[in-house]
């Protein structure tokens, strides 16, 4: 972690949730809290040949791409720096001859498959970044028999010649390593486009973001620049304040976006993180459940409202008393068509805050003055 985040932020244990990250000094909005480059990246989807096999950039088609000697049909570098990073880390000869297998294969989901590479890989090429990994949350559930996903992913990495020096190459590895993917890893998505369905292109793992815990409604959120051609840092993640926060506050994320309703959060939390939310937001929307027989619905609605509504609903005496946290969604979430991503402001030039926000989906930048609202306590405004 760089000095300036390890004068901020400290991982400590917090009841019912693990290590989480705890501010150690008082946050301004849009501060940069952690930026730091992955361990661990790997694609998505089956390798195309329009991304850069290293960087995940797309490619430039109309000028010079550089490919792998040895499976030349799918694994190309946009540049020589791209090409020997890879060579000397994720694409030894054995990620190479195993990537080229998987390829042939034509899986439907080969992103486990890929992860699983990757991280064998990595326990080769860096023993060090293999141990952050295994020291991540996530472990195989002992009280389950193994699931036939694991089992077929364990056999097919067998039938790649897993090198005899792979630390401790077993079943139970393999199964814990899948699930320190699914609780940690980030996704690195396409650019978005206001008409069309976003996808994810890679995913990454990060040593201490993946300290941060979720909450329905985060006061801090991620960013990345994967398209950005100005460094080689392209795949780092980048975590800022939402708004101001005091020293001692634990410092959440939201795992997925914001405005997604309470089913479908709680949903993914059970499922791929081990845990039910019971987050200031999730008290509030589980009485809505509670109310009658047409509770989903009354939630649907009120969801929809959340993500569709004008500023002027949310702000609004009636918006404000069906859900207090109304003003998160009127400061904090972009109204973008398709977008839902969260806003924080440009980190604060030389002390003074920035009255530019950004939106960490569509990287749409508009001033304070666009946005309505009134700030309260910690930015978010609460029961009155
Ligand atoms: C990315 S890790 C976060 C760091 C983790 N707490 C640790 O000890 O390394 C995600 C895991 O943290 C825990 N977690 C995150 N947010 C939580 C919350 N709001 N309540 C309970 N557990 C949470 C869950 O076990 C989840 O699978």
């Amino acid at each position: 972690m760089a000095d300036t985040s390890k004068q901020m932020l400290e991982i400590r244990e917090i009841e019912g949730r693990g290590r989480g990250v705890v501010a150690n000094r008082s946050i301004k909005a849009g501060e940069v809290l952690l930026k730091e480059s992955p361990i661990l990246v790997y694609s998505a989807k089956p390798l195309k040949s329009d991304l850069c096999s290293n960087c995940f950039r797309k490619l430039n088609l109309s000028s010079s791409v550089l490919s792998c000697a040895s499976c030349s049909s799918q694994t190309f570098f946009c540049s020589p720096s791209c090409q020997s990073t890879a060579m000397t880390s994720s694409h030894t000869p054995w990620a190479c001859q195993a990537l080229k297998a998987i390829g042939s294969l034509a899986l439907d989901d080969s992103s486990d498959a890929h992860f699983l590479i990757a991280a064998y890989n990595m326990s080769l090429v860096s023993p060090s970044h293999f141990q952050i990994l295994l020291s991540l949350e996530g472990s195989m559930p002992t009280d389950t028999l193994p699931d036939q996903r694991t089992i077929s992913l364990h056999s097919l990495i067998l039938s790649l010649s897993p090198p005899q020096s792979f630390a401790g190459f077993s079943f139970d590895l393999t199964a814990a390593l899948l699930a320190k993917d699914k609780r940690n890893a980030f996704a690195l998505m396409e650019p978005f486009q206001e008409d069309g369905e976003r996808n994810v292109r890679a995913y990454a793992i990060y040593p201490n973001a993946s300290f941060f815990n979720h909450d329905c409604l985060p006061n801090a959120a991620r960013f990345d620049y994967l398209e950005s051609d100005v460094s080689d840092h392209n795949t780092d993640i980048i975590i800022r304040a939402i708004h101001d926060f005091p020293q001692g506050r634990e410092i959440c994320l939201s795992y997925f976006p914001v405005n997604w309703n309470y089913a479908d959060r709680q949903r993914r939390l059970v499922e791929d993180y081990g845990f039910t939310c019971d987050c200031d937001r999730c008290k509030v929307e589980v009485s809505w459940k509670e109310d009658g027989d047409d509770n989903d619905d009354n939630m649907e609605e009120n969801e929809e409202e959340q993500m569709v509504g004008s500023e002027d609903e949310y702000s609004g005496a009636q918006g404000e008393a069906d859900f207090p946290h109304a003003y998160f969604f009127v400061r904090y979430v972009c109204d973008r068509d398709n977008c839902g991503g969260t806003l924080a402001p440009l980190p604060p030039s030389e002390g003074s805050p920035s009255d530019v926000i950004e939106c960490n989906v569509c990287g749409q930048l508009r001033t304070e003055d666009d946005v309505d609202g009134t700030e309260g306590e910690d930015g978010v405004m609460v029961d009155q």
